[in-house]
């Protein structure tokens, strides 16, 4: 017995020290190209364990290191140091073609002067596989893909969704365990990449095997995934749910990254119950849960997002963070108007309100204004900030 299945068998036996063995884990990864007599370092430590039909998501900007990572976890690239083990097994030193692991690019890479089904049957064809396996295997994942019948076009005659969607059945068509997606969306227009994300987690749930999806939109991570990894200049920032990573963010780079944050550094002014006090401008007051970091004179900075602020121009009742400024500038965006407010010591706010009332804009330009929100609303991040 290898070790997954002596692994596989004490779960299912009940072991209770059986731990789910994770689809993949990487452990001190570290990547160093080397261009032109430089060290580029790619990534710079990484830690990371995905569970077996996990729909992940490894987000962050251009050149953060996403890419580099899947490729490792895929054994395109070798790491400088640090293990890469995909369920269970340690490949570090394994070739692509022996890991249970298949890759989709963004370019799709699709053979143009094939139709759909040898393009989808290609790789099965080089392995070898008996004419009826491949036949039945093509059909399958055509059909799971929602490409049944298109089987005799050519790339070319394809729309973009489609053809990304037959890279993904030639992917899938090969039954790896886990299926890497390298900004799988990336070539797509705003509406077919929305209507595609709800496509790829209906196919992952439907074929019950690990995604990576590497992307550096927020939006599509925070709609798609079980858990995402922020990463930043070669390192994971944040990993977590993406309501925790939305809610929670860790860091500064994390909260500004995810969505719009607002952010405002000050120091303790006193700890009253469970509620810790800051002190903003000559009246302004932010209240969030003291937790047991902050101390009266400690420093402390907070993010909060701009959909729990309200906006006012009486000021709100006590109980609440309540802080005055002035508009600089106030849009009206259909679903939703969006402000941006100067607070005393300079710092800029942004606040979106809800379109409900129909009742256009609260404030506009040059008016001075209250912002308020609820204390569980102010989240203290950590002061870890990106190197
Ligand atoms: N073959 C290479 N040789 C030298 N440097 C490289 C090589 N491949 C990547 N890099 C560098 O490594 C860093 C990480 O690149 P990587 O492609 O992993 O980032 P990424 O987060 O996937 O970016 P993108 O979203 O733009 O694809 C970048 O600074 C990049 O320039």
């Amino acid at each position: 017995m290898t070790d997954i299945q002596q692994d596989m068998a004490a779960a299912e036996a009940g072991d209770p020290a059986a731990a789910p063995v994770p689809a993949i884990e990487l452990a001190g990864v570290v990547k160093e190209y080397h261009a032109r007599g430089e060290v580029v370092p790619a990534v710079r430590g990484v830690d990371l364990s995905i569970a077996e039909g996990e729909f992940f998501a490894l987000l962050g900007p251009s050149g953060c290191g996403k890419t580099t990572t899947m490729r490792m976890v895929a054994g395109f690239e070798d790491p400088t140091r640090g293990t890469v083990r995909l369920h269970g097994r340690d490949v570090t030193a394994v070739p692509p073609n022996r890991r249970d692991v298949n890759m989709v690019f963004q370019s799709y890479a699709l053979f143009p002067h094939m139709n759909v089904w040898d393009n989808v049957a290609f790789g099965l064809r080089r392995r070898g596989l008996p004419r009826e396996e491949v036949r039945r295997r093509v059909a399958e994942t055509l059909e799971i893909v929602d490409l049944a019948g298109r089987e005799r076009r050519r790339p070319r005659e394809l729309s973009g969704g489609q053809q990304q969607r037959v890279a993904l059945a030639r992917a899938l068509a090969n039954r790896p365990r886990a299926l890497l997606l390298d900004e799988p969306l990336g070539a797509l227009d705003l509406k077919l990449r929305q209507a595609m994300q709800g496509e790829l987690k209906r196919i992952q749930r439907e074929v019950g095997i690990t995604f990576v999806h590497v992307t550096h939109d927020q939006g599509e991570a925070l709609a798609m995934s079980d858990r995402i990894a922020v990463m930043n200049d070669g390192r994971i920032e944040q990993l977590g749910p993406p309501r925790e990573v939305y809610e929670r963010p860790a860091t500064r780079f994390v909260a500004g990254f995810i969505g719009t944050s607002n952010l405002l550094a000050g120091t303790v002014a006193e700890v009253v119950g469970d509620l810790a006090v800051l002190r903003a401008g000559e009246d302004g007051r932010v209240l969030l849960p003291a937790g047991d970091h902050l101390r009266p004179g400690g420093p402390v900075e907070i993010t909060v997002r701009p959909e729990k602020i309200s906006i006012e121009t009486v000021e709100p009742v006590p109980g609440v963070s309540a802080v005055r400024g002035t508009v600089t500038d106030a849009s009206y965006l259909g679903t939703a108007n969006s402000y941006l407010v100067r607070l005393p010591e300079g710092t800029e706010f942004t606040v979106f309100e809800q379109n409900v009332h129909d009742s256009g804009l609260t404030a506009r330009r040059g008016d001075t204004v209250w912002l308020s929100w609820q204390p569980q609303h102010s989240y203290a991040i950590g002061s870890r900030t990106p190197s």
